[in-house]
């Protein structure tokens, strides 16, 4: 195997209007067609993303004349009729595309499977949710590899398991908590799949796409590759897959630490500190939620303020967290949203699990050098928590703010008021690394802090302490938050702290039986304030399916288990 040498030289970062990578001209010409449905059908029950998802029956300049040829009236809108004769004429149904893939390594009861859960009724629930890996595995159809220009799926190699509902593709981050659920279901060649999907990605594109689709390809996603790839070896052993997986995760990290997601922080001793953001390659609407982002940039008038905003858009569509307050100057007001200028602590993390993991991985294959490389790497960074995010005072670590407008020109200086002192569950991931949790000391503190920090609510942690109607904030609980918390907590010496993990554990198991039996689905996003009930917020409908939070379910069962005796409805 040839390694080339996996760390970068320091960058500094992009100046002037950032890099923008160009959409596919049938995705331009979807996007217009989703405009003409908006104004046919109007916003209620509107979906912009289904639009972007629709597949050509034949090319598409012959589309795009039968397009230009519709009857519109003055405000651009055509009838009722003649859109629905021209979608059924020229395009697929939506799906088409994406087609049912029977797993192969699918049985309804997988030997060995979560042994500590003893009680009749949850182990009956806990049978249906592994059972729905089936009804969520799919690949692409024989029409995606043969002719990716009449799509926007992505002609993937290998099934995957998606979200659920409305996302029927495969998407980067969820993808992490789905395979942590098919290892609890003992579906390791699916789990090897999707990473292998993922891989493909990285080499095709560059970086690991944000989703399988055309529209995806300017962004990624919290990044979770080596995480995903270092579960698996766990589990499996298997050598060959880590050996395979070694260099596209030094690719993968060389994308992070260069140019746009890396910036340089001087520190209080005058040292550099080389931290990382989200950062998406684009500054138009994005493409699934154009006419909602035309909308939303109407109140800038001036051409280069609506292309950071676009920008702004796009990238906190990169962190996972599209949308919340944690990522607006002031949080009554959309519009100021500055991923860009942040340095997100969960971001961070999920590139020190990056350099720890690849350091544990080439020690796996002998490869000492870059096993050096990236454990230097990972001192620095952990170094890099102490001096920037660390908040003593509030015993969490905080996102760092870059002053505004003053992101590009060298190093800025660390200043304590440019910690954002709200609480957001994010404050608390650091406890996910064991070289965080195995600290006891911190780990008591981190958990007091946690227990009074307003977050602990009835039925698992709240995203933020803002009900501001985005749905990464209050009441809305997400499965991946509660699991990097509860997983973290739960490999402390602290009595306290895994006291703590299987309390929260319990609470979300139980939320998620009780609306599974109310409504007879697994949900995106959870409300915490009420038990049994799924969220809402945000820019579309509540999701069903549902890709993570099936998995972090069978990874809690698997941990903690249910004993048999044990009540499981809402207290
Ligand atoms: O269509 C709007 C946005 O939808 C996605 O974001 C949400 O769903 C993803 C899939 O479960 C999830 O990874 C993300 O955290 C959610 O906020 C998509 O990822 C966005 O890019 C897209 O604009």
């Amino acid at each position: 195997m040839a390694f080339t040498n996996p760390l970068s030289p320091p960058s500094s970062c992009t100046k002037g209007p950032g890099p923008v990578i160009p959409v596919t001209p049938l995705l331009s010409f979807l996007v217009r067609v989703q405009e003409t449905a908006l104004q046919t059908y109007g916003k209620l029950n509107f979906d912009p993303k289904h639009y972007v998802d629709l597949s050509l029956k034949s090319n598409l300049s012959t589309t795009v004349e039968a397009f230009d040829k519709l009857p519109k009236t003055e405000n651009g809108s055509v009838s009722v009729k003649d859109f629905e004769g021209f979608i059924g004429k020229y395009f697929n149904d939506a799906g088409d595309d994406v087609v049912y893939a029977e797993p192969v390594d699918f049985v309804p009861e997988p030997h060995g499977f979560l042994p500590k859960v003893e009680n009749p009724e949850v182990r009956g629930w806990a049978l249906e949710v592994h059972a729905l890996w089936k009804n969520f595995s799919r690949k692409v159809s024989s029409s995606v590899l043969h002719h990716p220009e009449l799509h926007t799926l992505l002609p993937l190699p290998r099934p995957v398991i998606i979200p659920g509902s409305r996302f029927t593709e495969v998407y980067y981050w969820d993808s992490y908590w789905v395979i942590r659920g098919l290892l609890a279901s003992k579906m390791y060649e699916t789990a090897k799949a999707i990473v292998t999907n993922l891989i493909f990605m990285l080499d095709t594109y560059g970086h690991v796409l944000n989703g399988a689709r055309a529209y995806y390809t300017n962004r990624s996603q919290p990044p979770l590759l080596s995480a995903m790839v270092y579960e698996i070896y766990d589990r499996t052993g298997d050598v060959e897959f880590v050996k395979k997986s070694l260099p596209p995760l030094i690719k993968e990290y060389r994308y992070w630490n260069s140019d746009i997601h890396e910036l340089i922080i001087r520190d209080a001793e005058q040292c550099n500190h080389f931290l990382n953001r989200y950062y998406a390659m684009w500054n138009k609407p994005r493409p699934e939620s154009s006419t909602i982002d035309e909308e939303l940039a109407s109140k800038f008038l001036n051409d280069s303020e609506k292309q950071q905003f676009y920008r702004e858009l796009a990238s906190t569509a990169e962190s996972g967290w599209d949308f919340s307050t944690r990522w607006m100057r002031n949080s009554s007001d959309f519009t100021t949203l500055s991923t860009t200028t942040i340095l997100p602590v969960d971001l961070n993390i999920f590139i020190l699990r990056m350099e720890l993991d690849i350091a544990f991985l080439a020690k796996t294959v002998g490869e000492n050098a870059i096993t050096e490389d990236f454990l230097r790497a990972s001192q620095k960074r952990e170094k890099a928590f102490s001096s920037i995010f660390w908040n003593e005072n509030m015993g969490q670590w905080l996102d760092y703010w870059l002053n505004n407008g003053a992101d590009c020109e060298g190093p800025q200086t660390w200043k304590a008021e440019n910690q954002n002192q709200k609480v957001f569950a994010s404050n608390f991931v650091p406890l996910w690394i064991d070289l965080f949790n195995s600290d006891i000391h911190l780990v008591e503190k981190v958990t007091k802090s946690l227990k009074n920090s307003g977050l602990l609510c009835a039925a698992g942690i709240a995203t933020s302490l803002t009900n501001s109607g985005q749905q990464w904030d209050f009441p809305n609980g997400w499965a991946p938050l509660q699991h990097m918390i509860v997983e973290g907590l739960s490999k402390s010496a602290s009595m306290e702290a895994r006291t703590v993990a299987k309390d929260i554990a319990e609470r979300w198991i139980k939320t998620n039986y009780v609306a599974y039996k109310k409504t007879g689905a697994m949900h995106e996003k959870y409300d915490v304030e009420k038990c049994g009930e799924f969220g809402g917020g945000g820019e579309y409908t509540p999701q069903t399916g549902f890709g993570w939070s099936n998995g972090v379910v069978l990874a809690f069962l698997e941990e903690f288990g249910w004993p048999k005796d044990k009540k499981i409805d809402c207290d």
